[in-house]
């Protein structure tokens, strides 16, 4: 070792015995009051796939299992978490941490939008002060007794999503695409980037993937053809849901009431998620 060693391996030239070996560590520690097992990001090429959307439905199908659910929404810069729950309150805070907002159902959520004095305010930050909300939306915020946290990703590869990914420590991905993207080039970006950060990818989700007729039942796939079932085959993927184009889903959202929403979509997502253990550090 040299003598001059500050144990700051990453900035040392140093080739020496000490060294620590492997990829340096950007984790932050959850909150010490805090307990989750399991974390799922929800991640999508690019806005307005209904990301938000898959990340609330999965929470709210989780905890009418019998979950303790929660969602972490990283989206800072288009936060519709708490608009689609109808929550109004901002966040609590006490000296130990702060505290998340709890839906009607008991789902815990922590926005930018529940500290925002106004939802409406745009949030105009470079790229590492957001990255460092997302991880303070972990060390600072009590999560009690998580079963599932989900996490609704930004969109993209780019500087934010990357640092929330070393920052937080997930269990698992879950893709949502729309039949009219690149899906091919979506899903294999998110795979090489999953492989990259060695998070598993649980599966896919394509959303707005047909309408049903309420007048003749018959399905319409609005968008085109899909194409998610060889890509799935091509990447060994499961297809966790097909969610149709539902105006009574676009409704929920916009009333606050996506928790009554009726269907059984992700009861396959769920089996995948319930096939999952183990516990994270308190
Ligand atoms: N299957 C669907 N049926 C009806 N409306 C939908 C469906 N999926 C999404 N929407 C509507 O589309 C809008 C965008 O969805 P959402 O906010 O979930 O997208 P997003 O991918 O999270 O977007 P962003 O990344 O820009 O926040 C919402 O108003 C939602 O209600």
């Amino acid at each position: 070792m040299s003598e001059q060693c500050t144990e700051s391996c990453s900035s040392c030239a140093e080739d020496c015995a000490e060294r620590k070996e492997g990829k340096p560590d950007f984790s932050a520690k959850l909150h010490e009051k805090s307990s989750v097992k399991k974390v799922i990001g929800i991640v999508s090429g690019k806005g307005g796939v209904g990301k938000s959307l898959v990340t609330s439905l999965l929470a709210v199908t989780m905890r009418r299992r019998g979950y303790q659910a929660a969602i972490l929404d990283a989206d800072i810069t288009g936060p519709s978490i708490p608009k689609a729950f109808g929550i109004k309150e901002k966040a609590r805070g006490g000296e130990s941490g702060l505290l998340p907002a709890k839906s009607r159902t008991g789902i815990d959520i922590m926005s930018i939008n529940l500290l925002l004095e106004k939802d409406t305010d745009p949030v105009i930050w470079r790229g590492p002060v957001i990255a460092g909300v997302v991880k303070q939306f972990w060390t600072d915020v009590i999560w009690e007794d998580v079963d599932f946290m989900f996490i609704d990703m930004p969109p993209g590869t780019g500087d934010v999503p990357l640092t929330v990914f070393q920052s937080i420590p997930m269990d698992g991905i879950i893709v949502v695409t729309s039949p009219q993207e690149l899906v091919s080039m979506i899903v294999t970006k998110a795979v090489k980037m999953a492989e990259v950060m060695t998070i598993p990818v649980l599966g896919l989700v394509e959303n707005m993937s047909y309408f049903k007729c309420p007048d003749n039942g018959k399905e319409y796939q609005i968008f085109g053809d899909s194409h998610i079932e060889e890509i799935a085959a091509e990447h060994n993927l499961k297809i966790l849901a097909k969610l149709p184009i539902e105006p009574k889903i676009a409704a929920a959202c916009d009333q606050g009431t996506i928790e009554l929403f009726e269907g059984n979509w992700f009861d396959p997502a769920a089996e995948v998620l319930e096939k999952m253990e183990g516990k994270k550090n308190a």
